[in-house]
């Protein structure tokens, strides 16, 4: 089993479902699996109630009872990019103390799945100039790509992948996510898997999130790179 991240080609492609779903579909497997959100932004007011939509998805669904407190390292209430919303808070974010979080973490799960914050190029240090994709190089966890599957997709996940290979960034395989089973999604799926021929799923657009998180991917070849232990060559 292994530790890695869940990364989008943008925000409110699908991360957090992916992460819930693979979360749910490794717990299943018997492994102690916890989902761990570095930085998120959004705080959701329903009612007289306010909540953090990311972390709130994985203790509704997970099927083991997660520490609350080891979810997540930061939570700002602007729905910002994480540099900006934690300007707002006059708050900086430590970037070393999510890499701690997440060396820990390690110690004692078989499976940590860190969910980014937006796309590969989110600012999480503004100063310093650091970014999502740096804390990531720095975890040395290899990655799970969430991409949608209508256009404008193709360039945004081959921007993505470039990206990470730029930094020698292990690639475990792409979610298509949202298929509505279009012409034009079916190419474009083909058409990236021409370009990078990794492993892969598709999730379909569902009514709502309860179905999502119980979409298997278990027949996928995503999910047999995911259950293999050996280093990939991408
Ligand atoms: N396959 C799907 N079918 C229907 N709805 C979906 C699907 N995937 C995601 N959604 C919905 O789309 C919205 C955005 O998904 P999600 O929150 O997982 O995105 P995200 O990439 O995690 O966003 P962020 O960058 O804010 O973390 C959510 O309401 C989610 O339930
Ligand atoms: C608020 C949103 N749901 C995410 N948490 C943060 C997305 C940051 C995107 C920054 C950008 O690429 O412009
Ligand atoms: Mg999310």
């Amino acid at each position: 089993m292994q530790h890695f991240w869940i990364v989008g080609t943008d925000t409110d492609v699908g991360k957090t479902a992916v992460t819930t779903l693979l979360m749910r579909q490794f717990q299943r497997q018997n492994l102690r699996v916890t989902p761990f959100k570095p930085v998120q932004t959004g705080e959701v007011h329903e009612n007289d109630h306010s909540y953090y939509y990311d972390t709130t998805v994985y203790e509704k669904y997970s099927l083991q009872v997660l520490r609350t407190e080891s979810l997540n390292g930061y939570s700002f209430k602007e729905a910002a990019s994480p540099h900006f919303a934690a300007q707002l808070e006059v708050q900086q974010i430590n970037v070393h103390y999510l890499l701690q979080q997440i060396q820990v973490l390690q110690q004692s799960n078989d499976m940590v799945i860190c969910e980014g914050a937006g796309g590969l190029f989110v600012p999480l240090d503004l100063q310093r100039k650091i970014t999502l994709l740096d804390v990531i190089v720095q975890s040395k966890l290899p990655v799970v790509l969430v991409t949608r599957t209508t256009l404008g997709t193709i360039n945004h996940t081959l921007l993505t992948i470039e990206a990470l290979h730029a930094r020698n960034i292990d690639i475990l395989g792409i979610v298509f996510n949202g298929n509505s089973g279009s012409l034009i999604e079916q190419d474009t799926m083909k058409t990236i898997l021409q370009f990078h021929d990794l492993p892969y799923a598709i999730i379909p657009q569902l009514q709502e999130i309860g179905q999502l998180v119980d979409y298997s991917i278990s027949h996928t070849s995503l999910f047999e790179r995911l259950v293999n232990d050996e280093t990939s060559v991408n």
